[in-house]
């Protein structure tokens, strides 16, 4: 069984398909991890974000591993002489800047989705586009929306910042992920603005149920 949770930033995508994978006793894997972490490499090596041949050959050298845990995906960089995890990096407000850009690129969604293709189900996928490009045949799908400023407000209390900045800066991912960012037409569409976490777990549960 696969379930797909999109949405747009800071929606719950991540914190709701941890609650729904947990209440399922299955993984969940977070696709945006893996464009995290793909920034944060090029970020590190100074390798532009909109070459994909040069993108292509930094990962191609790059033992990156994902750990879809339910409680919360981690990833590492299995380097023999150095292994190093790199979660917390990949969640900067440098990568935040920088993560569209590389996610624009045909070649680097195809290496992105590869990787989420080779996984066993039973899994919860979350991201931009689960339910639409990589598994349209999932047995469930949601897409998480909430308003600019909801979201800003939830995401000033992870990472330092104004809200007025950070909701600017939200809007402004929204338009450069639009593409890849829409819901499956049998996708059940979820408003989390004036929901807490457990009304949005509680919905996909419920969403889940009807569709068994
Ligand atoms: N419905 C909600 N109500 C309040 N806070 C929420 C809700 N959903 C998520 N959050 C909080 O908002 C922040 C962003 O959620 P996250 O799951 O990381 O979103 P995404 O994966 O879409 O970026 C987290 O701190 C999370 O705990
Ligand atoms: N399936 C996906 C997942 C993420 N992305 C891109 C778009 C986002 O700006 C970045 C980071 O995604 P992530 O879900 O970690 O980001 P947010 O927590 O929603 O801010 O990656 C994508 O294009 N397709």
């Amino acid at each position: 069984m696969i379930v797909t949770i999109d949405g747009v930033a800071a929606s719950g995508k991540s914190s709701v398909a941890s609650g729904v994978a947990s209440a399922l006793s299955i993984p969940y894997v977070s696709s945006g991890l893996l464009y995290r972490a793909a920034t944060l490499l090029a970020l590190e090596a100074g390798t532009s974000l909109s070459d994909a041949p040069a993108l292509l050959s930094l990962l191609g050298a790059a033992p990156l591993r994902l750990e879809p845990l339910a409680g919360g995906n981690r990833i590492y960089l299995d380097t023999p002489d150095c292994p190093r995890e790199l979660t917390a990096d990949a969640h900067t407000s440098a990568v935040d800047a920088g993560v569209s850009a590389l996610a624009q690129l045909p070649q680097l969604r195809e290496w992105v989705n590869a990787r989420l293709r080779a996984l066993t189900p039973p899994f919860v996928a979350e991201g931009r586009d689960m339910g639409t490009a990589v598994f349209p045949q999932a047995r469930a799908k949601f897409f998480l929306v909430a308003s600019p400023r909801v979201r800003a407000l939830r995401r000033v209390k992870e990472r330092v910042g104004d809200v007025e900045a950070v909701e600017q800066a939200l809007i402004a991912r929204d338009e450069q992920d639009q593409l890849q960012s829409h819901p499956a037409a049998d996708a059940q569409i979820i408003d989390t603005s004036d929901l807490d976490l457990a009304g949005v777990i509680a919905a996909v549960m419920a969403g889940l149920q009807e569709r068994a």
